[in-house]
């Protein structure tokens, strides 16, 4: 089971959120909160902008209108104790297909011991892949590379954009119960997904074209 001493407890206030793209409106006056052991989940139909959502909470998108506070510091201020304490996994794998399995992951995360990688491969059942170039790996093996930084991480609040995207039912189950794992142990997740959740019950942000 993982187990790790996060870095801090979780308290991200989002408060009335004005995030305009593309000249329409995403959202407005969007308020919600994420805090440790919880797991929100940004729903809605394609376009509506859950990617966008996630970035612009971590700087990249930009926001019209509206506050953001992570453990009591203004993030539009203060945006490196955010970035510091959280992991984003976006909606591509983002794999160097002239790499190695292991190699990939060694990338994401140059502080981890081999053993830890190594490991942390065999979590998402790539061990036997660990020498083979990426190039030569499925889409959903891909993804798996990406996913096992979860295993690797001390960082308390995840932002998964679609994580389950080309995995099959034992690939979801595992990071199901990665998450849960992370929730119990003080994390908090935000996610977006088409899927619906197996074993976790989240709370709900819905967005609407
Ligand atoms: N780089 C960009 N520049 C301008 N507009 C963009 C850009 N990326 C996305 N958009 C627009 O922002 C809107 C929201 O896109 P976003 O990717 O956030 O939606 P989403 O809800 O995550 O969609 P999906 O379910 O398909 O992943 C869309 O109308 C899209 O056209």
């Amino acid at each position: 089971m993982r187990v790790f001493l996060l870095q801090k407890s979780v308290n991200l206030q989002v408060t009335n959120l004005w995030i305009e793209r593309g000249e329409r409106d995403l959202c407005r006056d969007l308020s919600f909160s994420v805090r440790s052991g919880e797991l929100v989940r940004i729903a809605g139909e394609n376009g509506t902008g859950k990617s966008s959502l996630i970035k612009a909470i971590l700087g990249w998108v930009r926001l019209e209108e509206g506050e953001l506070e992570f453990n009591g510091e203004d993030v539009t201020l203060h945006r490196d104790v955010l970035l510091q304490n959280q992991l984003y996994l976006g909606h591509t794998p983002g794999i160097k297909s002239v790499f190695t399995a292991l190699e990939n992951l060694k990338l994401y995360c140059p502080e981890a011991s081999e053993v830890a990688l190594e490991q942390a491969l065999a979590h998402v059942q790539l061990q036997a892949f660990a020498d083979t170039p990426a190039a030569q790996l499925s889409a959903g093996q891909k993804r798996r590379i990406a996913l096992a930084r979860l295993w690797l991480t001390d960082k308390a609040l995840w932002f998964l954009d679609e994580p389950f995207t080309a995995l099959d039912v034992k690939g979801v189950e595992a990071l199901e119960l990665c998450m849960g794992a992370h929730l119990k142990n003080g994390g908090a997740i935000v996610i977006t997904t088409h899927q619906p959740l197996l074993h976790l019950s989240p709370k709900t942000v819905e967005l609407t074209l």
